[in-house]
């Protein structure tokens, strides 16, 4: 029996099996298989419109696609809204920067969990009225550590408008954190930042991944090449919905289809834009 099969790869956080999307005709994926170990950082790579993007909304379930399987830790997850699969653990950051601007870093961080897993304000007192103190006080410690990770402590009380990019990308990564989350859907995370600005991030990411205290499982979707090669434990290659290659960064690099990509030839960044 399928499911139970895939509750037997107990060192698979997610799969996805032979997802289809379709934009009218515009097969955005077209029969996508992906195995997403635990504790991995798992890039996505490929030209623009490649279908990146669509994958992670598949995902993280903004995006409800038309054929296949999503898989999270053994659940098939294809029917669940974003907030239930927040719930299960499922957090995400997003390509241009989604946080509130008139409040505060450390009150953007707060509101992570609660956005992300779709209750407003009312809800979330009710949660507090409702939660013991020593929950509360773990909340407080996370939020603690987070700030602390991100070295955003001078920051905190800051608001978030009145911060460069860069920070404010921070920010961002804080909020999706705020959800302790088991798998944390990176998309285009050094997208406008300077060198010293990815670096920092990079270093993030890895501490996000490696550190005991989080140990998280991340997909990246990027197109900074040297830092995907860098930090990730195996890249996916993605070019007009189809998969070309799935491995270990020194294997992708290797790929003939790849390697002619990446050489400027035109197949994989000729974009269908
Ligand atoms: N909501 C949508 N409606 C119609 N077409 C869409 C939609 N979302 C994505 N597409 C199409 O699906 C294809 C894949 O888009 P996607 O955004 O996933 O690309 P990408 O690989 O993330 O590219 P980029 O690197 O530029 O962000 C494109 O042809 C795009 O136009």
């Amino acid at each position: 029996m399928v499911h139970a099969a895939k509750s037997k790869a107990k060192d698979v956080l997610l799969e996805l099996e032979d997802v289809h999307m379709y934009f009218g005709r515009v097969a955005a994926l077209a029969g996508v298989n992906l195995r997403v170990r635990k504790g991995e950082i798992h890039s996505i790579i490929g030209p623009n419109g490649a279908g990146k993007t669509v994958m992670m909304n598949c995902i993280n379930g903004l995006y409800k696609p038309q054929r296949g399987s999503i898989f999270f830790d053994g659940q098939r997850v294809n029917g669940f809204a974003p907030s239930k699969r927040a719930r299960l653990g499922i957090a995400r950051t997003f390509q241009k920067i989604e946080l509130f601007g008139g409040m505060t870093v450390l009150d953007n961080i707060r509101l992570g969990r609660h956005i992300h897993m779709n209750s407003g304000i009312f809800s979330g007192g009710m949660w507090i009225g409702k939660t013991k103190r020593e929950e509360i006080e773990s909340r407080q410690f996370i939020e603690e550590e987070i700030i602390d990770l991100l070295e955003i402590e001078s920051i905190r009380h800051k608001t978030v408008n009145m911060l460069p990019y860069g920070l404010q990308k921070r920010v961002e990564l804080g909020r999706a954190l705020a959800l302790q989350p088991r798998l944390l859907l990176l998309d285009e995370p050094l997208a406008g930042l300077n060198l010293e600005e990815v670096e920092d991030m990079a270093r993030f990411i890895l501490d996000i991944n490696e550190e005991e205290r989080w140990k998280v499982t991340c997909i990246l979707v990027e197109h900074d090449m040297g830092v995907v090669m860098d930090i990730s434990h195996s890249v996916f290659v993605l070019n007009f919905g189809h998969k070309i290659v799935d491995g270990p960064p020194e294997e992708v690099q290797a790929n003939p289809e790849v390697v002619k990509a990446y050489l400027g030839e035109e197949d994989m960044y000729t974009t269908r834009r």
